[in-house]
């Protein structure tokens, strides 16, 4: 039975390359797949991953209507037997309706990859749909990793270096980035505690906090004294957040 399968993950976790390797697979064995794409950091129509691998898609601009493309490609006596849509996020609620309709009617997997929510911890509209729609949610295997150590299910949005929770919901941008905009991977805890790594570097480095132990006081990355930090108070919270 064909299936939507929504990949979901935080950013950075490798959605991007899962798609390139599910559709290098695929055609490498005779299959012909239509790649979707929307507002790809590498530009209009293309599919890019931070591994170097960038390829061709088709562009699913607001008022784009995939279900009709693929019908108007067959019947034009083209093939398609399978789909992949990345950034899925970013598609329009009605668009990931014309996904669940290609696998019903027209019989094709659907393999859908994108971030679940927004820098507030808030639901795309088109990671709801798929939420609501997918036969199976698939978490990546790979780990996006907060600079505590723990597993990042969270995207955070820096303007300025500082994390912020108001804007708009879509800023195109990247981790690492030499932007004003940029983002950066957290578990909850951090996030919820609007705590970046920079930021838990400097109340790290403040005289006002008392560090656990000799190794602690400046390690933000992923040892041991970094984790005790993380829970056992070797860096600041602000007053009133927990
Ligand atoms: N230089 C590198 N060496 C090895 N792996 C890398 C390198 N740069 C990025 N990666 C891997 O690529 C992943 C990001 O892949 P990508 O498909 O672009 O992510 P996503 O689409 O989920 O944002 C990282 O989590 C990491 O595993
Ligand atoms: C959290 C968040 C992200 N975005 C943008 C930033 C990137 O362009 C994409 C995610 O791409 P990736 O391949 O998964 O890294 O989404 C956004 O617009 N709004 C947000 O809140």
């Amino acid at each position: 039975m064909p299936e939507l399968v929504f990949f979901s993950g935080t950013m950075d976790c490798g959605k991007s390359t899962l798609a390139l390797q599910i559709e290098h697979n695929r055609s490498a064995r005779g299959l012909q797949g239509v790649i979707f794409t929307r507002d790809d950091r590498a530009g209009e129509g293309k599919l890019s991953s931070r591994l170097g691998l960038v390829t061709d898609a088709v562009e699913a601009m607001a008022g784009f209507d995939i279900y009709a493309h693929l019908v108007d490609r067959l019947s034009q006596g083209g093939r398609c037997d399978y789909v992949i849509a990345d950034e899925a996020q970013f598609f329009a609620p009605e668009q990931i309706d014309q996904l669940a309709r290609v696998v019903d009617d027209l019989e094709m997997d659907v393999f859908a990859f994108g971030i679940t929510t927004d820098f507030r911890s808030k639901l795309f509209p088109g990671s709801q749909r798929l939420v609501e729609l997918a036969d199976r949610i698939e978490v990546l295997q790979v780990e996006a990793l907060c600079w505590c150590g723990a597993r990042a299910t969270h995207n955070a949005r820096t303007v300025g270096g500082l994390m912020v929770v108001e804007g708009a919901q879509v800023v195109v941008g990247d981790v690492n980035a030499v932007d004003d905009v940029g983002y950066e991977v957290l578990c909850r805890r951090h996030h919820r505690r609007r705590m970046t790594a920079a930021s838990a570097r400097a109340a790290a480095l403040s005289p006002d906090v008392l560090p656990v132990d000799a190794g602690a006081g400046a390690g933000v990355g992923v040892s041991a004294g970094a984790r005790a930090g993380a829970g056992a108070g070797a860096v600041s919270v602000p007053s009133g957040r927990s």
